[in-house]
């Protein structure tokens, strides 16, 4: 896969079957998306995801916004399925183009797109004007195809990114990783804890997620962990320790079951399974490792059942 963040970078000259929107998570219905112009492509023709970045644009209006995937995840997330990733910033100027200007110099001009496929309440363009039924008017003139997706649901409510960051933010993994259609994931550098863990007798992987990555409510949960290309069962947990520290920060950590090398400066990825119980201040670090055992006991009857 060809990873693209400046539109000028894109060269290839062949015909195309894009796909367009924002596409954090990479939810069950941007799968949809995902595998119609996967059917399009062959030698020739090629697979372009054209994700807006809305980062930038948002800061400049004063909003923040955490998110499923940062961009480098989403890079690795996609690697195998599409052939190019296009990450193009949103901007004032992306804000204000024509919908037919955006066709025939994007779509058209640059990307020679002869398939597009979008998800049906898809705007772009001035004022969100363009729509699903300004890519079919306009599709004999410029000679392309459009798909236009049917927008899958989870129990009758429309899955999104929207929906999944706030049912991940309001505790239900279970129903998130449901949504998304693979579990929830985050990945991480091994930094140096305070060291007390293997003291306690329950060793555990400390990493600082990106500043704009969407971490799962706090708490223990039983996951998956990869350490150099190995899965391993893991019982984590999100929060700020308060039993132990005081900074303020949100960090994830990991208790690796049948793991005792050194992994510090390793990246990992965890894999979020399910949610076990609420981060808590206990009152003596010893009622922490009587509980923290517990968790893990429990995690180990979960994998065995698992
Ligand atoms: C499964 C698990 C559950 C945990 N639950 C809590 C908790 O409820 N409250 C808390 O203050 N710390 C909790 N912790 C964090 C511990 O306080 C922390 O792992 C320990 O102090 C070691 O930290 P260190 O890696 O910086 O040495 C938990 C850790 C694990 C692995
Ligand atoms: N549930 C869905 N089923 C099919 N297509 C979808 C679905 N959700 C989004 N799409 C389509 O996938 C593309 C990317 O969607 P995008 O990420 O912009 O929207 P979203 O997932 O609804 O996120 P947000 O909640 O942030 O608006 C768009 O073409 C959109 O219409």
């Amino acid at each position: 896969m060809q990873y693209i963040t400046q539109l000028s970078d894109f060269t290839y000259q062949g015909p195309c079957a894009v796909t367009l929107g924002k596409f954090d998570g990479m939810h069950r219905g941007h799968q949809r998306l995902i595998r119609t112009i996967r059917k399009y492509s062959d030698e020739n023709t090629k697979s372009v995801v054209f994700a807006f970045d809305m980062k930038q644009f948002l800061l400049n209006k004063g909003i923040t916004r955490k998110m499923l995937m940062t961009n480098e995840e989403r890079k690795k997330h996609m690697e195998k399925y599409v052939d190019y990733l296009i990450e193009c910033p949103f901007t004032e100027e992306f804000r204000k183009i024509e919908p037919e200007d955006f066709i025939k110099d994007i779509l058209v001009d640059k990307l020679h797109a002869k398939y597009i496929v979008i998800g049906a309440d898809y705007h772009f363009g001035r004022d969100k004007r363009g729509d699903a039924n300004t890519l079919s008017r306009y599709a004999k003139k410029y000679g392309y195809h459009v798909d236009v997706i049917t927008k899958k649901k989870s129990d009758d409510r429309i899955i999104s990114s929207s929906y999944i960051r706030e049912t991940l933010a309001g505790g239900d993994l279970e129903l998130a990783n449901e949504l998304l259609g693979y579990p929830y994931t985050v990945y991480g550098r091994v930094e140096h804890g305070q060291k007390l863990g293997r003291t306690l007798g329950f060793p555990t992987m400390n990493i600082v997620p990106d500043i704009e990555k969407l971490l799962p409510k706090k708490g223990v949960y039983n996951c998956k962990v990869k350490i150099d290309g190995v899965w391993y069962k893991g019982i984590g947990n999100v929060g700020m320790k308060p039993t132990v520290t005081n900074d303020g920060r949100v960090l994830v950590e990991v208790h690796v079951l049948d793991y005792d090398a050194e992994a510090y400066e390793k990246e990992i990825e965890i894999k979020f399974l399910t949610f076990e119980r609420g981060e808590k201040k206990f009152s003596s670090v010893e009622e922490l490792k009587e509980q923290v055992d517990k968790d893990i006991a429990s995690g180990k009857l979960y994998f065995e059942k698992a």
